[in-house]
């Protein structure tokens, strides 16, 4: 769909009409061609300006066309015809132009855009290369150490450095659509041969090959085991050394080995996941388009731990007034200091001033009855929780909304403790909550729809991937964690070694293994969670400590190296050991050897060889089947959730694309069946009986990711 109008009595403005990105769909494609042929064909017409409706010019190619057939006209020789032709075109940028948008952006004759615009080719973040020219044109017009940061990362470049890098002829503040007409007008009857991309030279590179191998170095160290970055590299080396002709045929060869592959597959469903992440409904049919969010204009953390440091950044960077309560001066101070440096840095970074000026620190919670909102990040502690919900429930307004930062205590006993109850939510950062994308928004049974509204659109204010999760022990995604750290664990008794288990991990993607990842986080977390359940504690006998609790296997090797004082990184020894308490550079312990030995001869454990398979399959297949079950439990609404939830708060590898979509990619049938398998050798492991709805999948012939949820409506939901 494209709009043709003829204005100033002799240019053709073509408009792109594909809500709400004008992406490239067949359709547009189809109209496209016919546009460009009228305008060619038109005596009328002296020049073209090609733009979008709605103030996007393009958001690239139709990303939903790529799991059926291509249809309608192929998008290169329709751009071909662009650039070739004999009147010149103009591009009116605004909103956004990206991949085949910024491709087509490319083949016109003159670039004009808008001061906020965007532009870039984000095709390596989707597992695809630049596939209409991209990787040809723009090292002929921008040099390749440029257009090769520019294609290999696949980030938006705002329309000032697009000029600066020339890319652009002209930005402007004003209509864009008149001043390319206008544009236009004046470039009637000068050459266009200069003006056609694919006919400028590369410009030459000293040192090409270094350039290129120092790059696949980067990229192979940054993106472990992610193929499109490299093809990335292979096209544009085929921009310096080749013609154009032979470097397009190289391009798409290239994307040839990435379009169906199994990571672009991912990498598409985690773009489609991720927005349909934020599309959270309740059973009584309330939902993100039906439910107003209160506006929050000043708010309240109760708390600056290392969380509550982090929640007041992430909320004063976005223009929320905050209020910070600690219960000592000395704490107060302290934390006052540290959040004040880290807005500044924050600020520094961005290179915008530090909005210090939104910031109160206070020992009293009096000061708090006119806030909108309360997020209470606290020590993990049920009853100093409820004493903080009690005051805020006495001190703050009627309309005041009460979140708390537990990650994995239950919200609705918080609730019960005010006089407002649907006005209490879970927001659960993670941590450090000012980097870390992932906020789960933790529906009570009593939080109302347009409290669950005010959280989630406050998630998406302060830039975080926000998904609504129901009220249960540790939630989604520490939920989902337990059976995972449980195999890990399971299979150092049994003869694997932390690095051994974390390499297998960290080469299937994952930046960081189970171990180097518990280190960072702190042993002593986990710790105090298993004596608060009642699995480990005083009563355990440290020389000869059992190892079934609670009717099920368990594995008292965390507990033990506790028992050290061996927190992590925190203490300089853990799993791994420290250059020195803090330190991030994780070494081989042969102290956690020996204690591994030790343990093993003490309980005759024979330790076997095991394979980098087993324990992805045992880690990963535990965690999808946790998943089952929180699905079944209507905690989470559909499987993207706890895919994204993994994605953004646990580091998954994108390429993966996350626990429930990797089951799905293996193939449910086999994970069931090596699931069925580890639970006969582990009967006394529970998680690793697989879950009804797991079973009940594969006996529905194992549907795509995508059509589970019609197997999971049934169900009742606790969102
Ligand atoms: C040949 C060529 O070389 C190759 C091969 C290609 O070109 S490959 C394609 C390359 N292009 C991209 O990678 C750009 C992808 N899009 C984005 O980065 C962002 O969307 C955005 C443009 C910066 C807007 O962000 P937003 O936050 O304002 O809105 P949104 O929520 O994200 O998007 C609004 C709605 O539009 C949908 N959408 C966005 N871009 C789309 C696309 N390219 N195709 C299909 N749907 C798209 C999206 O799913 C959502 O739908 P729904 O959820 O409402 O149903």
């Amino acid at each position: 769909m494209a709009r043709y109008e003829l204005v100033k009595r002799s240019v053709a403005l073509i408009t792109l009409t594909n809500p709400p990105v004008n992406a490239l769909s067949s359709a547009v494609r189809h109209a496209m061609a016919k546009s460009m042929e009228r305008a060619l064909n038109d005596p009328k017409v002296t020049a073209v300006v090609i733009c979008g409706e709605n103030g996007r010019f393009c958001g690239g190619a139709d990303i939903r066309e790529f799991a059926g057939p291509l249809r309608g006209p192929p998008l290169v020789p329709l751009l071909d015809a662009i650039e070739a032709g004999q009147k010149p075109v103009v591009a009116a940028i605004e909103g956004v132009a990206l991949g085949g948008g910024f491709e087509l952006a490319l083949v016109c004759h003159y670039r004009i855009a808008h001061f906020k615009a965007r532009l870039g080719l984000p095709e390596v973040t989707l597992g695809l290369l630049p596939a209409a020219g991209g990787t040809q044109r723009l090292p002929r017009l921008i040099g390749i150490p440029a257009a090769l940061e520019m294609i290999t990362t696949g980030r938006h470049l705002s329309a000032q450095e697009a000029l600066k890098l020339g890319i652009l002829d002209q930005v402007t503040e004003q209509n864009t659509c008149e001043v390319a007409v206008e544009f236009a007008l004046r470039a009637v009857g000068k050459p266009l041969s200069s003006r056609r991309v694919s006919m400028l030279t590369t410009p030459c590179t000293p040192d090409l090959d270094a350039l290129l191998e120092a790059v696949t170095m980067q990229v192979k160290k940054k993106a472990r085991g992610v193929m499109a970055p490299l093809a990335c590299i292979q096209a544009v080396r085929a921009a310096a050394t080749m013609p154009y002709s032979k470097g397009i045929k190289r391009e798409s060869e290239l994307m040839a080995t990435l379009f169906n592959s199994g990571q672009a597959q991912a990498l598409q469903y985690c773009f489609f996941a991720q927005r349909t992440a934020g599309k959270w409904t309740l059973p009584n049919g309330a939902q993100w388009n039906n439910s107003k969010p209160r506006e929050i204009r000043s708010a309240a953390i109760i708390g600056l731990g290392t969380m509550g440091r982090g929640i007041v950044v992430s909320l004063a960077r976005v223009g929320i007034s905050v209020i910070a309560v600690e219960s000592e001066k000395k704490l107060l101070e302290t934390g006052k200091q540290m959040v004040i440096g880290m807005l500044e840095r924050d600020a520094k970074r961005r290179g915008v001033s530090a909005s210090l000026n939104l910031l109160k620190f206070t020992l009293s919670l009096q000061d708090l009855k006119d806030v909108d909102l309360v997020i209470e990040a606290v020590f993990e502690d049920m009853a100093l929780k409820k004493r903080v919900f009690q005051e805020l429930s006495k001190v703050c307004r009627p309309a005041t909304v009460l979140c708390t930062n537990t990650s994995g205590l239950d919200v609705d006993a918080l609730a019960g403790v005010t006089d407002r109850p649907h006005l209490v939510v879970g927001m659960h950062f993670f941590s450090p909550a000012h980097v870390m994308k992932l906020l789960e928004v933790v529906c009570g049974p009593r939080s109302s729809s347009e409290t669950i509204a005010t959280a989630m659109s406050l998630g998406k204010r302060m830039g975080k991937v926000s998904v609504a999760v129901g009220n249960c022990p540790g939630f989604v995604g520490n939920r989902m964690l337990k059976p995972y750290l449980d195999q890990a664990t399971f299979l150092l008794e049994e003869g694997a070694t932390p690095e051994q288990v974390d390499k297998a991990l960290e080469d299937f993607g994952f930046a960081m293994g189970v171990f180097r990842m518990s280190d960072l986080a702190g042993l002593d977390v986990g710790w105090r969670i298993r004596k608060e359940s009642g699995l480990t504690g005083p009563d355990v006998d440290p020389k000869n400590p059992p190892r079934r609790r609670q009717g099920r296997r368990y594995c008292p090797v965390p507990d033990m190296i506790c028992e050290q004082g061996r927190f992590g990184q925190k203490t300089g020894r853990g799993w791994y050991m420290y250059d020195k308490p803090g330190g991030t550079n994780a070494k081989p312990d042969p102290l956690i050897q020996n204690l591994l030995e030790m343990y093993r001869s003490r309980y005759g454990i024979q330790p076997r060889n095991i394979s980098d398979q087993e324990i992805i399959e045992r880690c990963l297949f535990a965690l999808a089947n946790e998943g089952f079950r929180i699905l079944e439990d209507g905690i989470a609404a559909r499987p993207e959730d706890i895919d994204v939830i993994y994605l953004f708060g646990y580091g998954f590898p994108r390429h993966r694309g996350g626990p429930m979509f990797y089951a799905s990619m293996v193939g449910l049938e086999r994970v069931l069946q090596r699931l069925e398998h580890y639970h006969q050798a582990n009967p006394d492991v529970p998680h690793l009986e697989p879950s009804p709805l797991f079973k009940k999948l594969v006996a529905c012939g194992s549907p795509p990711v995508q059509k589970w949820r019609e197997h999971i409506k049934t169900m009742h939901s606790h969102l």
